[in-house]
């Protein structure tokens, strides 16, 4: 068996999924942190691997930009592959003057401007949320190592480069701590499916100070939450 976008065999994909947006970001986390590791997908340079970390079986692959692109890969692999909770580790431009650049945010809501939820018919409008499991297991390790972590909602938003210089200024004055592309659309496929969902975000810009990091770093260097997620998994 295999997907359009996924070569994969069933077997070949762990039942918990980390998922950067950048595919090279899994090839490093993967180079980095796991053993025995096989890479199960290059279609669409959509890097998947699989491999143990502390001995425990883990995948870690790329899922693109935007809510298309995650609802895609999250639907794969939670219907076809038998996985069974997926954590998003990516990266989020602050919205907020007290969420410092390389800061974490756990997101324990996400709100969008997409039109995902649509699909679903919904006489109302869905709420996505992490896995409360998940979520605590993550503030647990992020409390025990020390790092700076915020947990609150994000938006995820379909639009990098806004027309309207106000957008993230109104999702801010709501609480948003941060903007990201994906989580919604992770959150309400976990939800329709009966799966687990969580993100965690490094801060790797700021709309309050116009700070930022560098595209390398974003590859690179956001290891605090990566074994946050390696160690919830
Ligand atoms: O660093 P990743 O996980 O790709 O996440 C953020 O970065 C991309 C935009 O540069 C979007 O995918 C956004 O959600
Ligand atoms: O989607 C994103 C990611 C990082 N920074 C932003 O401003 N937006």
């Amino acid at each position: 068996m295999s997907t359009p976008h996924n070569q994969a065999q069933m077997g070949d994909i762990a039942k918990t999924v980390l998922m950067p947006g950048d595919p090279l970001r899994a090839k490093f986390l993967a180079e980095t942190y796991l053993e025995d590791v096989k890479q199960f997908n290059t279609v669409r340079n959509m890097l998947g691997y699989t491999g143990t970390y502390q001995g425990k079986q883990v995948s870690i692959m790329g899922s693109g930009m935007g809510q298309p692109s995650i609802g895609i890969y999250s639907h794969e692999l939670f219907t076809q592959y038998g996985v069974e909770a997926i954590i998003r580790i990516g990266s989020c431009g602050s919205l907020q003057k007290n969420v410092h650049l390389r800061d974490i945010i756990i997101a324990q809501g996400s709100c969008t401007d997409s039109n995902f939820a649509h699909q679903y018919e919904l006489p109302g409008t869905f709420s996505a949320i992490s896995s409360y499991d998940l979520l605590e297991q993550a503030v647990v390790k992020a409390k025990e190592k020390g790092l700076n972590y915020h947990v609150g909602n994000v938006i995820a938003s379909d639009i990098f480069y806004h027309a309207d210089q106000g957008s993230a200024q109104k999702w801010a004055s709501m609480g948003c701590l941060g903007v990201e592309m994906e989580s919604y659309a992770l959150f309400a496929t976990a939800a329709h499916l009966d799966k687990k969902a969580l993100t965690l975000l490094t801060v790797s810009d700021s709309l309050v100070t116009q700070e930022e990091t560098t595209a390398e770093e974003r590859e690179k260097t956001f290891t605090a939450m990566m074994e946050i997620a390696l160690e919830i998994a």
